[in-house]
């Protein structure tokens, strides 16, 4: 069970209202002035991960009622929890256990008094095994060729994480080409198969569950493709694989148990690329450096368990979002990787953290009156900057920016690397200094220009400055510096969850939706015209059917 403390109750919550007035009058600049050791005080190394987080609105009391109010909520509690095995995802009644996917100690872990390590590298063996034979081209499809193409089929949980790191680990990839198909429209799978021999391809259906719509339409219209191709339903165990927790569908889907790598529902679907799920990562850079990811994670999960407060990665993130959506009203959260290979990191943390904070019911059961997930978005840098840094220099909005790069390219070409890192290094010092009028006024006489243009021109020139930003400057984007950081953002969804009171792993808003599809679905066969649903989804409806 997890602690049930209202954070707005707590001592801490109210120092940090009075507090925030006082802070408030300040800038961050000032802060900076006043303090020559800022960055050494609010920076902190993992391993070969720096995060810088001096650009921020807090001083050293910000800091210290910030992990008080941690503390009060009771945070180590909820740690070790989730650690144990205790079902803390309660409306599911299932443990948390992402971290016994990464635990390559081996210590026990058990739920519901059984050792899960055992299945978890039982699991491992098997996917190791099977991305050596694929790899090597020992596994032969159905006349005989190796494998030179994957597609792995699954949405959400069962996409997101997989497509983010075989694309921020491609340098590191393999000669097999992966593919992911995701959306149920037609499209996807259409132009997806389009280049696709079925004697080397082989796909991975991807669904913790077995039942998503989505998935299992694309499933079956990839089965059809190969029989279409001339495979026979004896050749699907040679070109059709699972990752599931569900046995039973799996068999009655035609795929061989024996191709089924399993996983438990103690595993959440946004959690799960440390698991089966992450078949297409092992396949894509090879077990090896799967395993790498892992032991990545692993020690960050250690550091998040037993390092203080003060110098705890995802502890420090969590409450800094916590001071700026509860105290600043922050409402989004955009997180700007500087590396290319990352560029579908920001997408993947939308699922990560928005399906497990975006929740208005507390772990009580009643409504909040607080904020609680913030919206995530972003993109990588520089692209970002040439589309809606305007808004975040000079909009009416704060929005805590989360930067991250690394200090080694993968690509060293000619001065690429500098020119990034320049920019990178550039944006956060000029979201915090702002340029006044003065210095705008100065700029603008230089340029020869007249008081009276000056005059008109001055005000849009002005930057407020103040907006704050942490900095994430790794050594090297390698496998195991990516497994650290998706774990310490994940530990970082966590420690908000805890704060706000609220249930992170479960996801009980995607449901709704579905539902009234399944509804709806029958309606859209025949011509005659729907009338059951309200006028403005009649009329969508009737207006589908007239022109289709
Ligand atoms: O892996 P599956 O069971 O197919 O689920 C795929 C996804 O669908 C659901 O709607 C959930 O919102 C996601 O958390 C999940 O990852």
């Amino acid at each position: 069970m997890l602690p049930k403390v209202n954070f707005t109750e707590t001592e801490a919550y109210k120092y940090l209202a009075d507090h925030f007035i006082d802070i408030n009058q300040k800038s961050i600049k000032d802060l900076f002035a006043e303090d020559a050791d800022r960055f050494n005080k609010f920076s902190v190394f993992f391993e070969d991960i720096l995060l810088d987080y001096s650009k921020n609105r807090i001083s050293d009391e910000t800091l210290a009622l910030l992990i008080q109010l941690a503390r009060e909520c009771k945070l180590d509690e909820a740690i070790k929890s989730m650690y144990n095995g205790d079902k803390i995802n309660e409306t599911e009644d299932r443990s948390v256990l992402h971290i016994a996917l990464r635990n390559l100690s081996n210590t026990p872990i058990l739920v519901d008094g059984k050792d899960i390590m055992l299945e978890v590298n039982a699991v491992l063996a098997k996917m190791e095994k099977f991305s050596h034979n694929i790899i090597s081209g020992e596994w032969k499809g159905y006349t005989g060729k190796a494998i030179t193409d994957v597609v792995n089929i699954g949405i959400g949980g069962s996409d997101l994480g997989p497509v983010m790191v075989t694309e921020a680990l491609k340098h590191y990839k393999n000669h097999l080409n992966i593919h992911f198909v995701s959306n149920i429209d037609g499209t996807h799978i259409a132009e997806t198969l389009a280049d696709l021999n079925a004697e080397t391809t082989l796909f991975l259906v991807a669904s913790k569950t077995f039942t998503t719509q989505e998935t299992m339409t694309n499933a079956h219209s990839a089965r059809t493709w190969f029989l279409e191709k001339g495979g026979k339903e004896s050749d699907i165990a040679k070109h059709f694989a699972a990752l599931s927790t569900n046995a039973k569908d799996v068999s009655a889907f035609g795929i061989d148990t024996e191709n089924m790598f399993e996983f438990w529902d103690w595993v959440g679907g946004r959690y799960s690329l440390w698991s089966a799920i992450g078949l297409s990562i092992s396949l894509s850079i090879g077990f090896d450096n799967f395993k790498q990811l892992l032991a990545g994670a692993h020690a960050a999960d250690n550091h998040f368990k037993t390092t203080e407060y003060e110098s705890n990665l995802p502890v420090i993130l969590g409450l800094l979002g916590v001071w700026y959506i509860n105290f600043y009203n922050a409402e989004t959260q955009v997180i700007l990787p500087y590396d290319q290979y990352l560029h579908r990191f920001a997408a993947y943390f939308q699922q990560g953290d928005m399906e497990s904070n975006g929740k208005h019911v507390d772990r009580n059961g009643n409504e909040v009156d607080y904020e609680t997930g913030p919206i995530i978005w972003g993109e990588p840098g520089t692209n970002g900057q040439h589309a809606f840094y305007q808004l975040i220099h000079q909009g009416t909005r704060i929005i805590p920016s989360d930067f991250i790069a690394p200090a080694q390219s993968l690509n060293p070409l000619g001065d690429h690397h500098p020119i990034l890192l320049s920019n990178f290094f550039a944006q956060t010092e000029a979201l915090m200094n702002g340029k006044t009028e003065e210095e705008v006024t100065a700029e603008l006489k230089k340029e020869g220009k007249s008081e009276s243009e000056i005059k008109k021109i001055a005000p849009f020139k002005v930057f407020e400055g103040n907006r704050p930003t942490n900095s994430i400057l790794l050594k090297k984007v390698t496998p195991y510096t990516l497994g650290s950081l998706v774990a310490i953002y994940e530990h970082k969804i966590f420690v908000q969850g805890i704060i706000w009171n609220i249930f992170s792993f479960d996801q009980w808003g995607v449901e709704l939706g579905k539902q009234l599809a399944k509804k709806i679905l029958p309606e859209l066969a025949g011509s005659e015209k729907v009338s059951s649903h309200d006028s403005s989804t009649n009329g969508l409806i009737n207006q589908y059917k007239s022109w289709r």
